[in-house]
């Protein structure tokens, strides 16, 4: 199980809804309503596991009047930012902007944005900066393709990614940083790392951020598995006692399936 002392986690636990480009504005808000209704009724302990979700930019603004107006504890983010400010970046949406709606996380070099966009890790590494200066969490995104997993080059692919991204990014700047290891051959396929392949690559990539850093900063670094996460495995996954939460795709776009993965602790099976 994800590290506990005397009964409490060690790090809070992240469980972390990504909805990728589906929902529009109206939806968005249904679901939202849903999930907060699903969670209160299975009295959810929000101080205990945080939830967030991370709808597409055009949601925002309804997720905020909702989230302000009934006062959820749902956390919400973006699923990416620019790494400027202002100015003619035709189709770019900033930090300062995200902030303005309440936002208090956002993505960063999810695998789609590095396929689809190209994102080099020098761009996540301004993205990172951008997000920090506006007060916003980073859920750095990192994770292999089947080809280098089936190399075995899973592990050093996954820290060259990490240091690429944090090249020059203080301890500090970083207190509060959120990995999420997403090995790309288990997204959205239905094929799921084993609970051993996810506390594998957890504790390679803790380890790696006590060795640039120090122990004591790796120690407050949640580190999440994403890909194929569902309320069938998700207790499985955090077994791991360095896996500290969950980013989830496809099922987060229903309410009472996601509400299921965030209360993980009601549905463990003991054996
Ligand atoms: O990419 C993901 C979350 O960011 C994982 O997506 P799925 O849960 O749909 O596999």
């Amino acid at each position: 199980m994800t590290a506990q002392k005397d009964g409490q986690f060690v790090r809070r636990p992240l469980i972390a809804g990504n909805w990728k480009m589906n929902m529009d504005h109206m939806q968005a808000v249904a679901l939202v309503q849903k999930l907060a209704w699903t969670l209160d009724d299975a009295g959810h302990d929000y101080d205990r596991v945080q939830v967030s979700v991370f709808p597409p930019f055009t949601d925002l603004r309804g997720v905020q009047t909702l989230v302000a107006g009934d006062r959820l504890r749902i956390d919400y983010g973006a699923q990416d930012l620019s790494d400027k400010d202002s100015g003619a970046y035709t189709g770019d949406i900033s930090g300062r902007f995200l902030q303005r709606l309440g936002c208090t996380q956002v993505l960063i070099g999810h695998s789609e944005r590095r396929e689809v966009h190209g994102e080099s890790d020098g761009l996540l590494n301004a993205k990172i900066r951008a997000a920090l200066a506006h007060e916003l969490v980073p859920v750095l995104c990192v994770g292999e393709g089947l080809q280098v997993r089936n190399a075995g080059e899973h592990v050093s692919h996954t820290l060259a990614q990490l240091d690429g991204a944090l090249e020059g990014l203080s301890a500090e700047e970083l207190a509060e940083l959120v990995v999420a290891y997403e090995p790309v051959w288990a997204i959205g396929t239905g094929e799921v790392a084993g609970p051993e392949d996810a506390q594998e690559m957890a504790s390679a990539i803790r380890a790696h951020l006590a060795q640039r850093y120090s122990e004591e900063f790796a120690a407050g670094v949640r580190v999440l598995y994403g890909g194929s996460v569902k309320s069938s495995n998700v207790a499985a996954i955090l077994r791991g006692a360095d896996v500290d939460g969950a980013l989830v795709g496809g099922a987060s776009l229903e309410a009472e399936e996601f509400a299921k993965i965030a209360t993980f602790e009601k549905h463990l099976v003991t054996e």
